[in-house]
């Protein structure tokens, strides 16, 4: 059986990682000179969250010169002394280890944590000044958040989901039904409103995630690890499509992230945190050739593509795919149809389970064996989506046919062809996006040496 994963994968062609958009050319790019007030989305000066006890003495203390770690019998200081600027429509990314402090940062931004010292200005309103009543209005118009686990309500329906904030504020049924359905086209989803989240893959569920946020129509989308929970072809897929939706509504976006290649990817610019403070802000590009310190370095260290890229990263949809329970008959017809010498080999689960020539296969076939796992060769090991290119180069040149990508559950999530390990390295698109499953040295048995062996054995199929 032949499976693709084309309709939900982007061509890796067209995925120069570093540089996908001209940073100058979009709206909240501009990073010399003073930000006219009128174009600022949102502004904090000196915040600090502390959680624990005594949160005012760690505060004190960090002014003189504690560091966080002798204050942990006081309290925890999730964010220290952050002073940062949001321009409207621009791609905000704060970066950082677990526990740098992110999520606290995040919350404190739509006002779920009160700051313990110092202001956040949303559209010019500190909302640390404010009463609860007003907080509210603030979140309902200004503020929307997009989580990583969905946080969608399962016995609703896709377009209830979505439409919720318009509910929320008291926009009558039929019309927040109707906002509802367009913003769901919008994200790719035209169709699938009477359906349940559960009804939907992960990368869909998202989907109804960012559209709810959308559908509340504030200028600002707060997204906490929003994709980290996705596979990485579809990860991929919805950064695009969110810088594509950023362009197009200008939204200012505030995206959370421990995984450099998603900030370079994303971020007009990037805020770097360690230990609660922020220790660089600047654009990608800054930040890979100027880091601001040895930990912004150590982070970046020898940045060049191939370490900042990851075989998750560049890998293309793999396109040769043969499931084991069909046996050699049909695994040799998909290599016939795609014109592929080779092909990956897969359960019902979709997990690796080797790879499969079409000589061996077609042995199988003419002595009318029904067992595909007889011919499976182990020899190519796959790779996990996190690996560095740098460390692939080696094992591709080695390899007749493309490393499988393989996830922490075994599954086969993408290949990498030397073509585009090159391409990746040289920001120059592989061909069209697809690939030939084996390099040109190892050419298929022609296609009607091919359908002559399977009409041959047609009668015991
Ligand atoms: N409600 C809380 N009470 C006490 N300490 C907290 C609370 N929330 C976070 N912290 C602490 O604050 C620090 C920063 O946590 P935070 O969750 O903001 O970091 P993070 O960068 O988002 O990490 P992760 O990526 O793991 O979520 C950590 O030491 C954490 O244990």
């Amino acid at each position: 059986m032949y499976e693709s994963m084309n309709n939900s994968a982007p061509k890796s062609g067209a995925l120069p990682v570093l540089d996908h958009k001209d940073a100058a050319n979009r709206p909240g790019a501009q990073q010399s000179g003073t930000t006219p007030a009128g174009d600022i989305a949102l502004s904090v000066s000196h915040l600090y969250k502390v959680f624990g006890k005594r949160p005012a003495e760690v505060i004190k203390r960090l002014k003189g010169g504690k560091k966080r770690s002798e204050l942990s019998a006081l309290g925890t200081a999730a964010v220290i002394d952050a002073s940062f600027e949001v321009k409207k429509g621009e791609i905000f990314v704060v970066m950082g280890l677990s526990g740098s402090g992110k999520s606290t940062l995040i919350r404190t931004l739509n006002g779920l944590w009160a700051p313990t010292e110092g202001s956040v200005v949303v559209g010019g309103t500190d909302i640390s000044k404010i009463s609860d009543k007003e907080l509210r209005r603030v979140r309902q118009e200004k503020i929307s958040m997009v989580f990583q686990h969905f946080a969608l309500m399962p016995h609703r329906t896709v377009v209830e989901n979505a439409a919720y904030a318009l509910q929320v504020q008291g926009v009558a049924k039929a019309e927040r039904l109707a906002r509802a359905e367009k913003i769901l086209s919008l994200v790719g989803l035209e169709g699938w409103g009477a359906k349940f989240p559960g009804e939907l893959s992960g990368g869909m569920q998202q989907r109804v995630g960012l559209a709810r946020a959308l559908c509340a129509e504030t200028d600002i989308l707060l997204m906490d690890e929003a994709f980290s929970a996705l596979d990485p072809l579809i990860r991929r897929e919805m950064q695009e499509q969110l810088v594509l939706l950023q362009s197009e509504l200008e939204k200012t976006i505030i995206f959370i992230t421990h995984d450099l290649n998603e900030a370079m990817f994303l971020g007009d610019r990037i805020a770097v945190m360690r230990d609660g403070e922020i220790v660089q802000i600047g654009t990608p590009d800054e930040i890979l050739t100027s880091p601001a310190n040895d930990y912004v370095a150590q982070f970046v260290q020898d940045v060049d593509r191939t370490r900042v890229l990851t075989a998750g990263g560049v890998m293309e949809p793999p396109l040769a795919v043969v499931n084991l329970s069909g046996g050699p008959r049909n695994a040799l017809r998909t290599m016939r149809d795609l014109q592929v010498s080779a092909a990956f080999v897969v359960d019902r689960r979709r997990n690796y389970l080797g790879t499969v020539r079409d000589r061996d296969v077609m042995k199988q076939v003419e002595a009318h064996s029904s067992d595909l796992n007889a011919v499976i060769r182990k020899s190519i090991d796959p790779v996990s989506p996190d690996t560095a290119l740098n460390d692939l180069f080696g094992r591709a040149v080695e390899s007749p046919i493309p490393l499988p990508v393989v996830d922490d559950a075994g599954r086969l999530v993408g290949a990498l062809p030397r073509v585009t390990l090159l391409a990746a390295l040289g920001n120059v698109p592989s061909t069209t996006g697809e690939f030939p499953v084996v390099d040109a040295a190892v050419a298929p048995i022609p296609e009607q040496v091919v359908t002559a062996a399977l009409a041959k054995t047609e009668g015991d199929a």
